[in-house]
């Protein structure tokens, strides 16, 4: 089994327990609910650095990234420096993540948040809503092409916008359709852990234009974001590169005003 069967694996059995404690209808109830979605795509379109700076406090690739993290000052720190959204993971197993940790992203700031989770029930979608999320990730493979369909369409019946990743021409093909807002290549290979910017090249000419292009994982440099907007991608996902650091609000500023000159 590798790491991606058993994070799904076990993400089944944690999804069933939560639903046995808690029905969906009460997500429902969340204040959260009725809060209108700060785009991300839009504010990707309009962007001219387009950064999506990410919360991670371990991986499964890297071990311990930065576990003495206060969520809500990573979140404002990287706001004021200048970035599109945020993602946070919620996964706790493998990545020390929590719905909590994204509740406090949004009680802190105002800027798109993505919930960074592997997404395998409309559940979930509740949970994110209910959360305070703007965008929800969903990674083709790990889905069906219907339940690609299901999950977006009842995303975007609650308001959130979809990004869709993959990393092979097979997940892309699967997957295209009217439901997704965001096309995510991820340039890591979740099941051996590789990571090429190659992949996010290769895919971008199968990707169509309608669909705002993000590029996720792996990058650390001006000149690779550079080379990749050359590819058509408006989004770069980086969290390693700033997490690992002591302020990552701050070397998200110094990265944006290096990319900016
Ligand atoms: O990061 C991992 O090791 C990982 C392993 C298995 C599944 C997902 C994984 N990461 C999720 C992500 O996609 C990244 O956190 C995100 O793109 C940021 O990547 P990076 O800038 O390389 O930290």
């Amino acid at each position: 089994m590798n790491i991606l069967d058993k994070i799904v694996a076990d993400k089944k059995k944690e999804v069933a327990l939560k639903k046995s404690i808690i029905p969906a209808s009460q997500w429902e109830k969340s204040v959260l609910f009725e809060r209108n979605r700060n785009s991300l795509a839009e504010a990707l379109k309009k962007s001219k650095t387009g950064i999506i700076a990410e919360h991670k406090r371990r991986s499964p690739s890297k071990s311990t990234i930065n576990q003495n993290t206060n969520v809500g000052q990573v979140a404002q720190g990287y706001q004021k420096a200048g970035v599109c959204g945020m993602s946070v993971l919620t996964d706790m197993k493998y990545f020390g993540g929590s719905l909590e940790d994204l509740l406090l992203a949004r009680a802190s700031v105002d800027i798109p948040l993505l919930r960074k989770e592997f997404i395998i029930d409309e559940y979930q979608l509740l949970e994110a809503k209910a959360h305070g999320a703007d965008i929800i990730l969903l990674i083709a493979a790990v889905l069906t092409t219907s339940e690609i369909k299901k999950l977006s369409e009842f995303a975007q019946s609650l308001n959130l916008d979809v990004l869709l990743e993959v990393h092979n021409e097979e997940e892309l093909k699967k997957s295209i359709m009217p439901s997704l807002d965001m096309l995510g290549v991820n340039n890591r290979n979740l099941k051996t852990f590789d990571v090429s910017l190659d992949t996010s090249k290769e895919l971008s000419l199968l990707i169509p234009d309608d669909f705002v292009k993000v590029s996720e994982s792996g990058i650390s440099s001006i000149e690779a974001i550079k080379a990749l907007k050359q590819f058509g991608y408006k989004g770069f996902l980086i969290g390693e590169n700033f997490m690992k650091t002591e302020n990552p609000g701050q070397s998200a500023t110094e990265f944006i005003k290096s990319l900016e000159q």
